[in-house]
């Protein structure tokens, strides 16, 4: 093994960046988002990946790291076998920034996918190539992204309003859409449900309906819905979304939806690791998995779930969260490598303050609702340790260590409960 394919160090910065009041199922986004940025060091070189930054994450990020010293960048499989062997009697559920949301998903998968994604930025450093041709090259070159709505007040309580304000109706949905698709140019339209009761909801996917004609559309309540409400929204909906997002808790709710609803199914709650592929399969429970290289185990194993997707006719849409620019270049070189990841991808970006980020400005570059691939070696992107220095010491100040939009939303509003189904 060459020297500079050995990793000599692995450095993992947690960081907080502001974050607007977006609200969901489980209460409202706290002022801060966290994530975890991990440099994997050779020798020569640095690769980057992004991460959940919550405690219990951190910690399992922290516990694997020291193991990988020595290995070479080019052994991803031996990264994930440590991987899987340091997390085995790790039986925690969640603690990795999802709120909640997803419980289910893989630990050691998601453990593993920065390292895995720091070694290709290497690796394609190392060989002068993108991380796109390690992945089979680029089938387009640029990755469309959907116009991610949200309900949300004006401001965070007590704060002056942000530049979205408010958006509690289908009016203001439809402002907050104008403004997101003015700004990126984007060609498809997604908003967060199970904010409000199903019929108001139904109302503003309407209202943006007759706003954008022609505009794909989605809904995605978060499993806030029973499995009779589901159907009804689904026949509510008939001809104006090109797909509903986890209507219903489970995959037996999806597959009971999915058996009248007219639009394709899509989730990231109840198919989110490969063992659940099998039982969704033979239910017929869902036709779109949103795919999410954060938990799916890295770039290449959301590769493996896309030939899987593909044997089996099920289609691919991309999952995000809160994220930063390590993330937005890692989707968009795994969506530009993946034929069939072809519905335009999920992201948090506009929700994010420009000037808060780790990387170098002005290599990811949004044209026409996407983001055009990278062409400089690895990610492309370059690590900016001012930006990181920033967003560690806000981390450090902020006070927060794990995402908890339900706490947060009980403080305006005790009574609140997360409980889904819930409509
Ligand atoms: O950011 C949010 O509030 C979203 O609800 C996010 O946490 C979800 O995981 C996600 O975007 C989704 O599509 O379910
Ligand atoms: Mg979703």
């Amino acid at each position: 093994m060459s020297q500079s394919a050995k990793i000599r160090d692995v450095v993992i910065t947690p960081v907080a960046f502001h974050d607007m009041p977006l609200l969901n199922s489980v209460g409202v986004h706290e002022p801060y988002a966290l994530r975890s940025i991990i440099e994997v060091v050779t020798d020569d070189a640095y690769g980057l990946g992004e991460s959940y930054g919550d405690s219990t994450h951190l910690e399992r990020l922290q516990k694997v790291a020291p193991k990988l010293k020595g290995l070479s960048i080019h052994d991803t499989n031996a990264i994930l076998n440590i991987c899987v062997q340091s997390l085995v009697d790790d039986t925690t559920t969640g603690g990795d920034g999802m709120a909640g949301m997803v419980t289910t998903a893989s630990v050691a998968d998601k453990v593993f996918s920065p390292f895995e994604v720091a070694c290709l930025d290497l690796q394609g450093k190392l060989a002068g190539i993108p991380v796109c041709d390690l992945l089979g090259g680029r089938v387009r070159n640029n990755v469309q992204y959907s116009a991610y709505l949200f309900y949300k007040w004006g401001g965070h309580p007590g704060q002056p309003d942000d530049e979205y304000g408010e958006a509690l109706d289908p009016a203001g949905v439809v402002k907050q859409a104008k403004k997101i698709i003015d700004e990126y140019g984007f060609k498809a339209i997604k908003l967060k449900g199970g904010v409000f009761p199903p019929a108001q909801e139904v109302e503003a996917i309407k209202a943006l309906h007759s706003a954008f004609p022609g505009l794909p559309l989605r809904l995605d309540p978060n499993a806030a819905w029973t499995v009779e409400t589901s159907k009804w929204v689904a026949k509510e909906l008939t001809g104006m979304v090109e797909y509903l997002e986890d209507p219903a808790p489970e995959i037996e709710g999806m597959a009971a939806v999915a058996k009248e609803a007219s639009m394709p199914l899509a989730t990231n709650m109840a198919v989110v690791a490969f063992a659940h592929l099998p039982p969704s399969i033979l239910q017929g429970a869902v036709q779109v998995i949103l795919s999410d290289h954060h938990f799916w185990g890295g770039l290449r194993r959301s590769q493996t779930l896309a030939a899987i997707c593909a044997t089996w006719g099920i289609r691919l849409s991309m999952h995000s969260n809160s994220h930063l620019g390590i993330s937005l270049a890692a989707m968009t070189h795994l969506a530009s490598a993946t034929q069939n990841l072809d519905y335009a991808c999920d992201t948090h970006w506009p929700w994010k303050p420009r000037d808060e980020d780790v990387i170098v400005d002005g290599a990811l570059k949004w044209v026409d609702g996407g983001v055009d691939v990278p062409t400089a070696p690895g990610l492309g992107i370059e690590l900016d340790r001012e930006g990181l220095a920033r967003l560690h010491r806000q981390y450090l100040d902020c006070g927060l260590r794990k995402r908890d939009d339900t706490t947060y939303m009980r403080k305006f509003q005790p009574d609140f409960s997360p409980k889904i189904p819930k409509w």
